[in-house]
């Protein structure tokens, strides 16, 4: 491919160009994509040898190309352009032509850059002009409807994508809007237009105006174009004064509490309080002045305020559209209340009326008598968290004074916590994936974690043994069964006890001095007293154990360990340092916590906040300091041991989760697993898909986007070219270009065909867009590079929802296409 110098220059002179280069990248004669095609929702992880910091990006499937795609292409690495995140990224056309062995519906599910219609075209014009009025009239109907259903894309967005001012570029460009009128600017443009930004971004002209609506979720959040035109402290001032300044704040009129309109004085209570509502949007909502309770009208509580103020009017009984006939303060409270109350232990029978105060103190009502404090165990508190239900901070009011005596009250940003929820069949790697989180971006272990994970791992050393003991003894037993069926009279052929014509070693027979301590072994498991001895006799079992593991017969044995149920491929890792992992001093390494089985249970939840510590353009804004990132994440694991998500009824709690992550082992195509309460055997991919699946049509997860992480890529990369694809029935459309042989590409094919297989599924359930990456669970970078992807995915959506109301600022999908175009 031919280089041209000038465009990564100017790239936006030429609005052609960027056809230019993608034609250049298509082979001779493969129709050109149309831009609203393309798709980002692949990724794949490239690692180019040289670089030290690979990067995972989507791919852009080409639709309607005619050529199988090339796997990857290089970026050059001395491009000035990439100086970001991308520097060492590849970009590559994916040919839809995987999919379309697949089938031609996932082309049909919603993609960000959804086709126009002429009809809609004309709608969106009265749209935009109606669109000020509308978002008032809607602050003063004040409906909670979704956003989706109400308000219909602007279809003419390839227009507004060109700079107000100038009129130059294209919808690839990035551009800031107008927190007002929605007007766009180039990066040119941007200072002329909006000056020094006293009110945010605003056009002169609109600054004192209130803003839209659909923008207050996005106040004081950066843009990486604004990041770029101004200087890191320009950018801060701007972001405070765009959330801060008077002209930018929610009117009295926009809020309606216990069915009563605020006032003026009624707002300044309630924005001024102690512990107010923060992110407040216009809306309807009910507030229990007795408990601090406070929730959006018809839905349950959704955080805790301030008690006693003096702002609504009467707390109504249907206020939350509880139906659960046992009120709380005289609000009939929800199913999700009622069963957090159950798992706090309240006694609450139907028709029982409680009393509760603000410190989480209760009452039945009329009896006078405190019967304990909702909140008062710290389960309880995680519970409720959990559940999305709102959780009293015992330092509430002190945090919440605190932070209001300093000046920056935009602090309170700091609540902002994104749920991922992390799913997945055992043996998919979710664990190391959680354990991975940690590593990177979580706390570190405490002294008494890590000292219960040497326990852990102690303990799990022996369970390995026991298991390889046992299989031993079934293999010696049929081995000798064999050899003595095929015994043929010649005592030559067979060693040992010959005298009866019948053998009695072989290669499974172990050294008969370890034959004590094994059925000593096997017998305290079967009698169940496996942790009566261990991890306490470790010790001074450990010499035995390391004979024993290196014993030819346990060795035959593990040869065999397919057929050993309940034997990882860790067990060789922490067998081959018994005596190291014995001793007193010993202390796990990362490696060890990683391979270590049992650190997070294997059945339930488990939870992990964390926030990404990277300081790229690509990560989020920092607080004032520089220092700490303003989005938190939890990521939750949630193991079900197989049980269909249909049968889960807790699921509902974590409808807020932002994004749903579903983990498949990549290499279980070819694995067996029993289904179902009658253990009935059957591919494991089968069961895989039909637990996605009935994760996809929950519901409480219509909403959230959903990421799927191909894991294990190592294995499956190692076994595609000795076990073909095909022999999961769900796949047996697979067949592989026979111009690429190698490896490599095989696997990805068949990667590419796995991942179009579930975005087909997940499509026909949905209707929407799945998003798909592949990783290595066992390599930190590969984990790394899954969750940030995770993250773009999230502000594709947050971008998608907008883009809802027409303010589609569309940096991302700028950046991806500068990538590509870099591929030469
Ligand atoms: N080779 C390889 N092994 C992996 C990868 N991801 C996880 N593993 C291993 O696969 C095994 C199963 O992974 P786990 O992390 O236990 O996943 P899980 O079974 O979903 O989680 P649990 O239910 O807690 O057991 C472990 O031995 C991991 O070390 C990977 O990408 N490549
Ligand atoms: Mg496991």
């Amino acid at each position: 491919m031919t280089t041209d110098p000038d465009y990564v220059e100017q790239p936006s002179n030429n609005n052609n160009h960027w056809e230019d280069l993608l034609r250049r990248m298509l082979p001779a004669g493969a129709p050109f994509p149309d831009e609203d095609q393309l798709d980002f929702s692949i990724s794949v992880q490239y690692q180019p040898p040289t670089h030290p910091y690979p990067t995972t990006i989507p791919i852009p499937i080409l639709k309607n190309s005619t050529t199988f795609p090339k796997p990857t292409k290089k970026i050059p690495q001395n491009n000035p352009k990439f100086t970001t995140n991308f520097t060492n990224s590849i970009i590559s056309p994916v040919s839809e032509q995987v999919s379309d062995q697949v089938s031609d519906k996932v082309s049909d599910v919603v993609s960000f850059d959804t086709e126009t219609t002429q009809e809609e075209e004309d709608d969106d014009e009265d749209q935009r002009r109606t669109d000020n009025d509308e978002d008032d009239k809607k602050n003063t109907e004040l409906s909670s409807t979704n956003v989706n259903d109400e308000i219909k894309k602007p279809k003419n967005h390839k227009k507004k994508k060109v700079c107000t001012r100038c009129g130059k570029g294209n919808r690839l460009r990035e551009k800031e809007s107008c927190i007002v009128c929605d007007a766009r600017y180039c990066s040119n443009c941007l200072i002329k237009s909006m000056g020094s930004m006293p009110e945010g971004r605003k056009c002169v002209g609109c600054i004192g105006q209130p803003i839209r609506e659909s923008r207050r979720r996005r106040l004081g959040k950066c843009s990486r174009m604004l990041s770029k035109v101004c200087s890191p402290l320009e950018v801060r001032q701007i972001m405070m004064a765009e959330k801060e300044c008077p002209a930018n704040q929610l009117r009295p009129e926009q809020l309606v509490v216990n069915g009563v309109e605020l006032q003026q004085e009624d707002l300044c209570e309630l924005l001024g309080c102690h512990v107010p509502p923060v992110k407040l949007k216009p809306g309807r909502y009910w507030y229990d002045k007795d408990s601090g309770l406070w929730g959006q009208e018809g839905e349950k509580p959704d955080r805790i305020i301030s008690s006693k103020l003096n702002v609504g009017g009467k707390l109504q009984v249907d206020a939350s559209n509880g139906n659960t006939q046992v009120y709380i303060n005289g609000r009939q409270i929800t199913k999700i209340e009622l069963r957090f109350l159950k798992l706090a232990k309240v006694q609450c029978p139907q028709g029982t009326h409680f009393w509760v105060y603000d410190d989480g103190s209760y009452e039945e009502e009329g009896q006078n008598n405190i019967k304990g404090n909702i909140w008062g165990k710290a389960s309880t508190r995680l519970i409720c968290s959990l559940f999305c239900l709102p959780v009293p901070s015992e330092h509430s009011r002190d945090e919440a004074s605190t932070l209001l005596s300093r000046s920056m009250p935009h602090n309170l940003e700091h609540g902002r916590v994104e749920k991922l929820m992390l799913f997945g069949l055992e043996g998919s790697g979710t664990s190391t994936i959680f354990k991975q989180v940690r590593f990177l971006y979580g706390d570190k272990f405490t002294p008494e974690e890590l000292q219960n994970l040497k326990l852990m791992i102690q303990s799990n050393m022996y369970r390995y043994v026991s298991v390889l003991l046992e299989g031993r003894e079934r293999f010696e037993e049929e081995a000798l069964m064999e050899q003595n069926t095929s015994f043929s009279g010649n005592e030559d052929s067979v060693q040992g006890d010959s005298k009866f014509g019948k053998s009695t070693r072989c290669v499974y027979s172990l050294n008969t001095k370890f034959k004590h301590f094994s059925d000593w072994l096997l017998d305290i498991l079967t009698m169940g007293d496996f942790d009566n001895y261990f991890p306490a006799a470790t010790r001074e079992y450990a010499p035995l154990v390391d004979e024993i593991w290196k014993d030819p017969a346990i060795q035959e044995t593990y040869k065999r360990r397919d057929e050993l149920q309940h034997l990882p491929d860790v067990a060789k890792y922490f067998l081959d340092q018994a005596i190291e992992l014995s001793s007193n001093d010993y202390e796990p390494t990362e490696k060890d916590i990683l391979y270590a089985e049992g650190v997070t249970p294997s059945n339930g939840l488990s939870y992990l906040d964390f926030s990404f510590n990277d300081r790229s353009p690509m990560s989020e804004i920092h607080d004032e300091n520089g220092l700490s990132p303003l989005v938190k994440y939890q990521l939750i694991r949630m193991s079900t041991k197989g049980k269909p998500y249909d049968a889960c009824k807790w699921l509902d709690m974590f409808e807020d989760a932002r994004v749903v992550v579903f983990c498949v082992a990549l290499s279980d195509y070819d694995q067996m697993w029993a289904h179902g309460s009658n253990g009935i055997m059957e591919n494991k991919m089968l069961a895989i898909r039909d637990s996605f699946a009935s994760l996809a049509r929950q519901p409480c997860f219509a909403d959230t986007p959903f990421v799927l992480i191909l894991n294990k890529y190592d294995v499956f990369e190692e076994k595609i070219v000795r076990t073909p694809l095909s022999v999961c029935e769900w796949f047996s459309g697979f067949g592989p270009l026979k111009a690429q042989h190698s490896q490599q590409s095989l696997a990805n094919q068949a990667y590419y065909y796995v991942a179009m297989k579930f975005k087909e599924l997940y499509g026909s359930i949905s209707g929407r867009k799945l998003f798909v990456c592949q990783s290595v669970g066992r390599e930190s970078g590969s984990v790394e590079e899954a969750l940030k992807y995770i993250r773009e995915v999230i502000r594709w959506d947050e971008e998608r929802e907008e883009d809802v109301y027409g303010i589609n600022v569309n940096e991302d999908d700028d950046s991806f296409y500068n990538s590509q175009f870099d591929c030469r």
